[in-house]
């Protein structure tokens, strides 16, 4: 760790403006300082110094929902509908993963996400301890939550280890883990289920990670069995009383999103998924006009098929535009802070990162601009959203320690990562 001056760069901070040639400085695990490079205090002496005057600084990107291990089912099963895919071919394959092939899928998804910007997480997947092992090591942000299938958990036993993880785990990592319980949806877990949960998770004193409203088969099947859409039943239930991050949101009424809004829950929208499942286009500039929070994630590798966030804050903004008919729905700064601020939001983290603030935790990427298509840049945040890739990202730094630098990934061992998970992939 130590002192870190990073100089020269154009800085995203999100929080306002963008600084042309600013320095950004950290001090341990915090930003001591980010603006322009005359009002650094005289005497400020750094441990390492980044010459960063073709790069674009930005807090470190969150990916609000996961399943990182799904990496390993990369490209398994493609070009099926979301209840197939998942009875058929995913949940089959699923039972055969070991807690080890869990650790190494984990482990190649954490590389994908260092080597394209994304410094937090938000996982639902099982063996979960193995996840919190290999973030540990990566070096990178997670919030974890077991997922928790109702009518698999007959013993509890799966709600167990949920809890299990909130015990052990919440706050590890100098604070980087944290954790929730992830109740994986209404159509796999009844009322009675969701609701124990719930009472668990509030006194725990954690949230709630689900899945909800992302077919319309699961609205109309929701609908028919308890007379309530997946919103409005978790609403009934009292999950909302809790902070809830729900994933997908794709098919809402318009008393949906009002509920959505007041009780303040954070939607993670995962616009390439929902398009590779054809599940539907989340109406996403209907929610933010309503004051919903909606943060942006890629979902498991095997629906997306990668985590490259860049490549998905570019998505979300082109499809809000085109089923909007709207060229002006999530314009690029709108992008940005869904993919930042309003992830941290949702996953209860906004006062430690989300944007680049003097105080924040040091979770910060440096995207190379010396490429064609970032020249000549007339406008750097709309460069990023609707030029650049994951692979421009240069440098990321979480918690003040180098993850990466010049796309060199520091913390983990690429070719054993490479080796294990072709071995694991059958
Ligand atoms: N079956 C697990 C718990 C589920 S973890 C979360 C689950 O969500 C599944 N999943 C991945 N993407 C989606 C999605 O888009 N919608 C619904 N489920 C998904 C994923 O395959 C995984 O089975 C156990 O043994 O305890
Ligand atoms: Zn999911």
């Amino acid at each position: 760790m130590g002192k870190i001056f990073i100089k020269g760069c154009t800085i995203v901070p999100i929080s306002g403006p963008v600084i042309e040639e600013g320095v950004i400085a950290v001090d341990g695990d915090r930003l001591y300082y980010v603006g322009p490079a005359n009002a650094l205090p005289a005497g400020w002496q750094a441990d390492t110094v980044i010459k960063a005057d073709d790069k674009v600084a930005l807090p470190g990107l969150v990916n609000a929902h996961t399943h990182a291990a799904m990496a390993l089912l990369r490209s398994y099963a493609d070009d099926l509908p979301l209840k197939e895919w998942l009875e058929k071919k995913i949940w089959p394959r699923e039972a055969r993963l070991t807690r080890e092939d869990i650790y190494w899928g984990t482990k190649l998804a954490l590389l994908e996400m260092i080597r394209s910007g994304t410094t937090t997480f938000a996982d639902m997947y099982f063996n979960m301890d193995a996840v919190a092992e290999a973030v540990l090591e990566a070096g990178l942000r997670g919030c974890l939550s077991q997922g928790l299938i109702g009518f698999q958990d007959e013993d509890g036993g799966r709600l167990a280890s949920g809890v299990s993880l909130v015990k052990e785990w919440q706050g590890a990592g100098d604070g980087r883990i944290t954790t929730m319980l992830g109740p994986h949806a209404p159509y796999t877990c009844p009322p009675e289920y969701l609701t124990k949960v719930a009472d668990t998770a509030a006194g725990l004193g954690v949230g709630l990670h689900i899945h909800l409203a992302e077919t319309k088969g699961e609205v109309a099947d929701i609908q028919s069995r308890y007379g309530a859409t997946p919103i409005a039943l978790a609403n009934r239930l009292g999950l909302f009383e809790l902070p809830v991050l729900a994933a997908h949101c794709v098919h809402l009424t318009a008393e949906d999103i009002s509920i959505l809004a007041e009780k303040k829950v954070g939607v993670a929208h995962c616009p390439e998924s929902n398009l590779k499942l054809a599940s539907g286009v989340a109406p996403v500039k209907a929610m933010l006009s309503a004051g919903v929070n909606v943060a942006i994630g890629t979902d498991g590798a095997a629906s997306n098929n990668n985590l490259d966030m860049v490549g998905e804050i570019r998505t979300c903004a082109l499809l809000a535009k085109g089923i909007s008919g709207d060229p002006t729905a999530v314009p690029a700064h709108q992008a940005l802070v869904m993919a930042t601020l309003n992830g941290a939001r949702a996953l209860g983290l906004d006062k430690k990162i989300g944007t680049l603030e003097a105080g924040k935790k040091a979770d910060l990427i440096l995207v190379n601009k010396r490429l064609p298509h970032m020249m000549p840049s007339h406008n750097v945040e709309a460069d990023i959203v609707y030029a650049a890739s994951g692979n421009d990202v240069d440098t990321v730094i979480v918690n003040g320690k180098i993850l990466m630098s010049g796309g060199e990934v520091k913390t983990l061992d690429v070719e054993e990562i490479y080796a294990e998970v072709k071995k694991r992939a059958g």
